[in-house]
């Protein structure tokens, strides 16, 4: 009997490092592929369409919803998120490993639909490490850095649902165990 292909989820607040852990694990092995997004948040300074997100406007979420584009779904403080389904299937029928860097109702869905799925959960090694990051991180507005802090809030209590905690503590090292997890190296 063959193994299946895997299909790992990162969630954890926002601010905590998911994108800086996933940009070092891709640096060290460019092979590992991450699902890209649509959104629709707007842009930061230097995203570009399609390499960190699809960004898209209200109406074309709403038809990729409709038409059952997206694995899963999910508003996050106030802009709506998904996962193309295509590409993620296409890359598993292949045999090839999938990461999908979601937030936690997104990683609830993939739960319920694949339960095969390993659902990894990166912790900040405390809270105010975590306020730290995300408001040094300078990409959002006061307001929305309070809408995201509610947002940890609820995802740190929910740190149990997931099968693996990491905490990011040194990027270095929590790129490498990501990479085991995925089963790279
Ligand atoms: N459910 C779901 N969540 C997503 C998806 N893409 C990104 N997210 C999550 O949405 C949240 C906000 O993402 P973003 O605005 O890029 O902020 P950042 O994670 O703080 O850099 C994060 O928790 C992401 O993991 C998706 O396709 N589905
Ligand atoms: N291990 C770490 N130690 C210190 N700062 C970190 C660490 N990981 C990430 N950061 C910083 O924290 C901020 C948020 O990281 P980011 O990857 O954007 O988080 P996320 O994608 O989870 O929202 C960035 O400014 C990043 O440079």
């Amino acid at each position: 009997m063959s193994e299946r292909p895997r299909l790992t989820v990162l969630s954890g607040p926002s601010g905590v490092g998911k994108s800086t852990v996933v940009a070092h694990m891709r640096k060290m092995h460019p092979e590992v592929w991450l699902s890209v997004s649509a959104t629709t948040r707007h842009p930061r300074p230097g995203e570009k369409n399609g390499v960190q997100y699809h960004f898209v406007d209200n109406d074309e979420f709403d038809k990729l919803v409709a038409n059952g584009e997206l694995l899963e779904w999910a508003e996050f403080a106030g802009n709506r998120y998904g996962t193309p389904r295509a590409a993620v299937q296409e890359k598993l029928e292949r045999g090839e490993p999938v990461l999908l860097e979601i937030d936690l109702q997104g990683a609830r869905q993939v739960r319920e639909s694949m339960p095969e799925a390993q659902l990894v959960f990166l912790a900040p090694p405390s809270w105010d490490e975590l306020v730290r990051r995300l408001t040094g991180r300078g990409t959002e507005s006061q307001d929305v850095i309070e809408k995201r802090l509610a947002a940890a809030k609820i995802e740190l209590a929910a740190e149990p649902e997931f099968d693996t905690t990491l905490v990011n503590t040194s990027v270095e090292q929590v790129a490498a165990e990501l990479l085991a997890l995925l089963g790279v190296a």
